[in-house]
């Protein structure tokens, strides 16, 4: 078991927004105790305050870590996404900072695409408006605008890990599926790319959202893509909130332009359980108003916590950053019978050769070395002898471009 240049127990891990007991026990079970855990997010100050001497923060898609709270988090090394999406976190500012930030990349994409699965069904059936006419004492018993899923287009849009998967369960209900993506996609099943989104949207008699949220996507379904829907389709939006322009989407949905939509994400999101959600789709009978759960079950939070808090604690333990959506990914075992040196630098010509002749000079004997870089940055993973760990990484503390440096025991 590794041993840190910092006692377990001193490693403060703060976990947010009720992230899985799963997450606390995988910590636990690798000997981090110093757990400060809350339920909710933190506003700004209450989070700086938190995270000024946190080594590792756990948060789900509400808490921004933004270049202001990252500037504060004096001893953060390693940040935690426990869910899909990383745009809450200035990864930019993180890696600058030498902060590696991890996600669980697919451990909650069943849970979106049964739940956009589902929500086909409804719509496409108008039972949002039939359930909320009976709610109020209604009794709309009729076929007129109600349809079967089996010979419709679904049109994907965004085709990762969420889109395919959708495509593969739509297929099985007898749906042609489509897709429009920026990359070329092998095609799952009987799926087609198509290679304009206009085509594709003007195609499909629901068009389902998967992007990720980036300055591409911004409203990227604004009044124009609005309006090439077909008459009397379906718009699902379990992306991001940015991705849709929601005043056009409420106007072509009050103007009875498309039949309905289910929304789980929004431009703006209530902070808390507490607050009140304010939006223009409000009251209309023919829309699914989610309150972003698309990745809300047992079995992804469970898989994300322990997948999430596995990958924190291999890197406080290890070094290794495999999978880390904004820093140098280098995968590394144990380190047994030896110490292990993380130095994250600027990426600039020499490090390594300066790293080498320094400890050349004090005579000290290199067992293994790593070395990966991003345009940004550098990662290097030395070990050395234990007895020449401390003296190795005083060295490597003075070599020009070091952002940070770290070093682990073993024993
Ligand atoms: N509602 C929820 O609770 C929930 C849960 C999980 C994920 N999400 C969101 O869903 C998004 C998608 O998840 P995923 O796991 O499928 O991601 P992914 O990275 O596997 O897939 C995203 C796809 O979008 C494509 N893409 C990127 N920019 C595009 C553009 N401008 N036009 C067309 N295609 C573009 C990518 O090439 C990729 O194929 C996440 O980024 C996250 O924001 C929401
Ligand atoms: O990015 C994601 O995985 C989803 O948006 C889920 O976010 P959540 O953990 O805040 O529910």
């Amino acid at each position: 078991m590794a041993k840190h240049s910092l006692d377990k127990d001193k490693i403060k891990i703060l976990l947010l927004e009720g992230v899985h007991q799963s997450a606390v026990d995988v910590l636990e079970r690798a000997g981090y105790t110093n757990i400060e855990y809350h339920k909710a997010s933190l506003g700004e100050e209450a989070l700086i305050a938190s995270i000024k001497d946190a080594h590792f923060v756990g948060l789900r898609s509400r808490t921004q870590l933004s270049e202001t709270v990252l500037s504060q988090a004096d001893k953060l090394v390693g940040i935690g996404c426990f869910c899909i999406g990383t745009n809450q976190v200035n990864l930019k500012v993180a890696e600058k900072l030498g902060i590696p930030v991890f996600n669980a990349p697919f451990s909650n994409t069943r849970s979106v695409a049964e739940l956009v699965l589902g929500e086909i069904i409804m719509l496409l059936r108008g039972i949002p408006q039939r359930n909320a006419m009976a709610h109020r004492g209604g009794w709309l018993k009729s076929a007129s605008g109600s349809f079967e899923a089996r010979g419709k287009t679904l049109g994907v849009i965004g085709y990762g890990h969420i889109g395919t998967q959708l495509g593969i369960l739509a297929e099985t209900l007898g749906m042609r599926v489509i897709f429009f993506d920026i990359e070329d996609k092998l095609p799952l099943g009987n799926a087609q790319q198509i290679h304009s989104m206009q085509e594709l949207i003007a195609l499909a008699d629901v068009v389902s959202l998967h992007v990720p949220e980036t300055p591409q996507t911004k409203e990227m379904i604004g009044e124009a893509e609005l309006a090439y829907m077909k008459k009397g389709s379906i718009l699902i939006n379990a992306s991001r909130g940015t991705v849709v322009d929601i005043d056009a989407l409420a106007s072509v949905l009050e103007a009875d332009k498309i039949a309905g939509a289910a929304i789980d994400v929004f431009p703006v999101e209530p902070k808390s359980n507490d607050d009140e959600f304010i939006s223009p789709l409000r009251g209309l009978d023919n829309v699914i108003l989610t309150p972003h759960v698309g990745g809300s079950t047992q079995e992804a939070q469970e898989n994300i916590g322990i997948e999430v808090a596995g990958k924190l604690a291999k890197y406080s333990d290890n070094g290794s950053t495999m999978t880390a959506v904004n820093f140098p990914e280098v995968s590394l075992a144990q380190h047994k019978d030896t110490s292990r040196l993380l130095h994250i630098h600027h990426n600039q010509p020499g490090v390594l050769i300066q790293i080498n002749q320094a400890f050349a000079e004090k005579g000290i004997n290199i067992a293994a070395q790593y070395l990966q870089t991003t345009n940004e940055i550098g990662y290097v993973v030395m070990e050395v002898d234990s007895d020449q760990a401390e003296e190795a990484l005083e060295q490597m503390k003075t070599i020009d471009g070091t952002i940070r440096t770290r070093l682990l025991h073993s024993h």
